[in-house]
């Protein structure tokens, strides 16, 4: 079996609670969402990657594992669309994993969530498509994105149901209303079977410059947030070191 990967490389994961870990990443190529803030948009294209099969992609993870070696990251693009593969690849690894997903498959991720441990769910907003795909972001009311989050939440249950520890990701910008990421909170504190089990990560969008004198914002928006779930700001340390 083959899914297209667009690159396999070890770093150090720049994101969410297994930040600081050492781990070999696996970038799926081809998604199904046009997040407009994605720093990685080369990855939308299935094209953009080589097809490999399972046997091979074993064999250069392996040649990656160095002695801090943690955990993979399986990412993209967006993962869930080779479900089949990554469950052939997974099935039997002798190595602990996480799924870093934008939560839009749950029938796919119900197949695979037992494979994984970490699970890193991300909450898209309205401001993350473009002005013909989006709701009203002027208002805190989150009804425009009710299908997205409505999968997010199901792949968020199906994940800490199958053991996966489980987080989710917003990424925020400087105008995101922080009652916006309230209401968010609250809708997932409402929504999810077991709300203690989930974490929010608040994630600085790392468009350049765009923060610089808007960071009591993100205060803000962790106070809101932090009357419904349990709740971390964390920008992305990769880029900010200038790691892959
Ligand atoms: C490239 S995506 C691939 C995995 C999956 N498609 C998703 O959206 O979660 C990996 C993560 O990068 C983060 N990300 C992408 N572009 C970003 C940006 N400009 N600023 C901050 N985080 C970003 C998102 O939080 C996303 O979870
Ligand atoms: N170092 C590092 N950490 C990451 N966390 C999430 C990433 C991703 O693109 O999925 C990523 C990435 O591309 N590099
Ligand atoms: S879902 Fe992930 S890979 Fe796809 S466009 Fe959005 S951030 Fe990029
Ligand atoms: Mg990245």
């Amino acid at each position: 079996m083959k899914a297209p990967i667009m690159e396999v490389f070890s770093s150090i994961q720049g994101e969410g609670l297994l930040m600081g870990r050492r781990q070999i990443f696996v970038r799926f190529a081809g998604c199904n969402l046009s997040c407009n803030y994605c720093d990685t948009p080369e990855s939308r294209d299935a094209s953009s990657g080589e097809r490999v099969s399972v046997e091979e992609l074993h064999e250069t993870v392996k040649g990656l594992i160095t002695p801090d070696f943690h955990s993979l990251s399986i990412t993209g693009g967006e993962p869930l669309l080779y479900p089949e593969f990554i469950e052939e690849f997974l099935d039997g690894s002798p190595y602990s994993a996480l799924l870093e997903t934008n939560g839009s498959l749950p029938e796919n991720a119900r197949r695979i969530a037992h494979l994984f441990d970490h699970a890193s769910v991300d909450i898209k907003t309205p401001e993350h498509f473009s002005e013909d795909t989006r709701g009203d972001s002027t208002k805190s009311d989150i009804s425009w994105s009710r299908d997205i989050i409505d999968r997010e939440i199901q792949v968020v249950n199906i994940l800490i149901s199958k053991g996966a520890n489980t987080y989710c990701k917003v990424v925020v910008m400087p105008t995101t209303r922080a009652d916006y990421i309230g209401n968010l909170a609250k809708r997932l504190r409402e929504d999810v079977d077991e709300p203690e089990k989930l974490s929010m990560v608040i994630q600085p969008c790392s468009s350049p410059g765009g923060w610089a004198g808007n960071t009591p914002r993100l205060l803000e928006m962790s106070q809101e947030a932090g009357k419904y779930m349990d709740v971390y700001v964390i920008p992305q340390m990769h880029r900010a070191l200038g790691l892959r």
